[in-house]
């Protein structure tokens, strides 16, 4: 890996710090950064935030070293003193010290306060404006969500109570509304509490070319505090041996009613002969780059083919907005409220005006039914061929479709030939994934690849 030193007076070792996080892209070497834009958080625009001794920026940064640049959003706090307990999060500097801002609280509480404070925020080229919709909250602390991310989401200690508060700080910034803020906030609008309330949201606008760009930086919302998301409740119920069944057709259900209201609130789309050629080409092109990504897959053309030509000539219901990631981890089981569903970002590895263009819902049926054969799989080498595990999968995917249908979502049985489509799409999508991220889970969109061939 080699990289040329970071621009301006950002840290010398920001490139090799951030090819170590998650959230970066271009696993396997150092960015290459040019500076967009720097948005100031602690004194800047109509009301400055109070950050004490510490100096809050959100830098957008392009990294054009990858085959096509990515732009990151990446807050940054300078310290003239070290501080206890933040060493994990020292991006650099010998004094002054530099901070991962989202890990800072002084940079979180900052961020957090132009959303809910409505702060206009200006820079070089480059501004946000925070935006609220919820109530305000006074917060007492901060910390980092832990766990495996695409982005990062601080969760703030609130006052007894107050509502509590998560934001998500959107890492790789793309011009566009994001479908995150976009489809919550119309969900909630339209009365659905199968989401958290949304709070408020950044939207930062930079130079792009010669036009302005515009998309979110950042987006607050209700935190549901001490509930596990199923994908976590599902591996212990795998280990305990314990049924899911009955949450499994719950889910189902409102899976279909939230397709409902965003069917209802939403623009929709006919599902015409152009709308399959182009979702035709679309399978087909992820089917490319998952043989590029694992050349092991190009011994199955002929049957990947027949699969996506039998789903793009399948019966169809009307194109509307969809989850568009949809799996075991984006969803809580909240007591007393029932499922909630989060995070309405779509595929991270998908352009965002894919993302946000009317789909097939059954996509996200597709999804969930992947994520039971993921729970299946995960764990030992060996699980994905356990019986056990594989029987309490089928009965899990079985119960969720039955209660999809209940719930009023279109018969899963009239949409085989469309759900295996999408189920393959999505595997195909995973394998990508996995070999980009975590090589090791590789094997378990593999084995669902082999079983949908078969
Ligand atoms: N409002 C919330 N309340 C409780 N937990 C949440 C909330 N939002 C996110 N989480 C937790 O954070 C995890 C990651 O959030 P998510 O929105 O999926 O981020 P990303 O898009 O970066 O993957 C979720 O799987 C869930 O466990
Ligand atoms: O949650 P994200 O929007 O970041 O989604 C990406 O990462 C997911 C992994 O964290 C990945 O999901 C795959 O692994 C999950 C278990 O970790 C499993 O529940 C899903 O079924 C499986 O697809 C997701 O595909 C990716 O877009």
């Amino acid at each position: 890996m080699s990289a040329a030193p970071p621009p301006g007076p950002l840290p010398a070792t920001l490139s090799t710090w951030m090819a170590r996080q998650r959230w970066y892209t271009g696993k396997g070497r150092e960015p290459r950064l040019e500076v967009v834009g720097a948005l100031s958080l602690s004194a800047t625009g109509d009301a400055p935030a109070s950050t004490g001794d510490a100096e809050a920026t959100s830098w957008l940064l392009r990294d054009v070293g990858a085959p096509a640049p990515v732009l990151y959003q990446v807050p940054l706090t300078v310290r003239p003193a070290p501080v206890p307990g933040l060493e994990h999060a020292l991006v650099g500097g010998a004094g002054p010290f530099v901070y991962d801002g989202c890990h800072d609280p002084a940079g979180a509480a900052a961020l957090l306060s132009a959303v809910v404070e409505e702060r206009t925020l200006d820079g070089t080229g480059v501004g946000a404006r925070g935006h609220r919709t919820g109530a305000a909250t006074t917060v007492t602390g901060s910390r980092v969500l832990r766990g495996e991310q695409s982005n990062t989401s601080i969760i703030f200690d609130v006052a007894d109570g107050a509502t509590p508060v998560i934001l998500k700080v959107f890492r790789v910034v793309q011009a566009g509304h994001n479908p995150d803020v976009e489809v919550q906030e119309a969900l909630a609008a339209g009365g659905s509490t199968r989401v958290p309330r949304p709070l408020g949201d950044l939207l930062g606008w930079w130079p792009d070319g010669a036009a302005r760009a515009e998309g979110h930086l950042a987006f607050a919302q209700e935190f549901l505090p001490g509930v596990q998301d199923a994908w976590r409740v599902a591996l212990q119920a795998l280990e305990h041996g314990t049924d899911f069944a009955d949450r499994a057709r719950a889910l189902g259900e409102a899976t279909a009613e939230v397709h409902a209201v965003l069917a209802r609130t939403l623009p929709t789309a006919d599902a015409d002969a152009h709308a399959r050629a182009a979702m035709l080409t679309g399978w087909r092109r992820r089917y490319a780059a998952a043989r590029e990504a694992v050349p092991a897959l190009a011994a199955h053309a002929d049957a990947v083919e027949a699969v996506l030509r039998a789903g793009a000539a399948a019966p169809w219901p009307a194109l509307q907005r969809v989850h568009g990631d949809y799996h075991l981890g984006q969803v809580l089981d909240v007591p007393g409220r029932g499922w909630v569903l989060l995070d309405f970002e779509g595929e991270p590895l998908r352009p965002l005006a894919e993302r946000t263009a009317p789909d097939l819902p059954q996509r996200d049926v597709a999804g969930m039914l992947r994520s039971f054969d993921y729970a299946a799989g995960a764990g030992a080498v060996t699980a994905a061929a356990d019986p056990a595990r594989q029987s309490w999968a089928g009965r899990a995917r079985l119960a969720f479709l039955d209660g999809y249908r209940a719930g009023g979502g279109r018969d899963p049985q009239a949409d085989a030939e469309l759900l295996r489509a999408l189920e393959l799409d999505k595997a195909l999508y995973e394998a990508v994934y996995e070999a980009r991220n975590r090589p090791d889970w590789l094997p378990i969109p593999l084995a669902g690849v082999t079983r949908l061939l078969g």
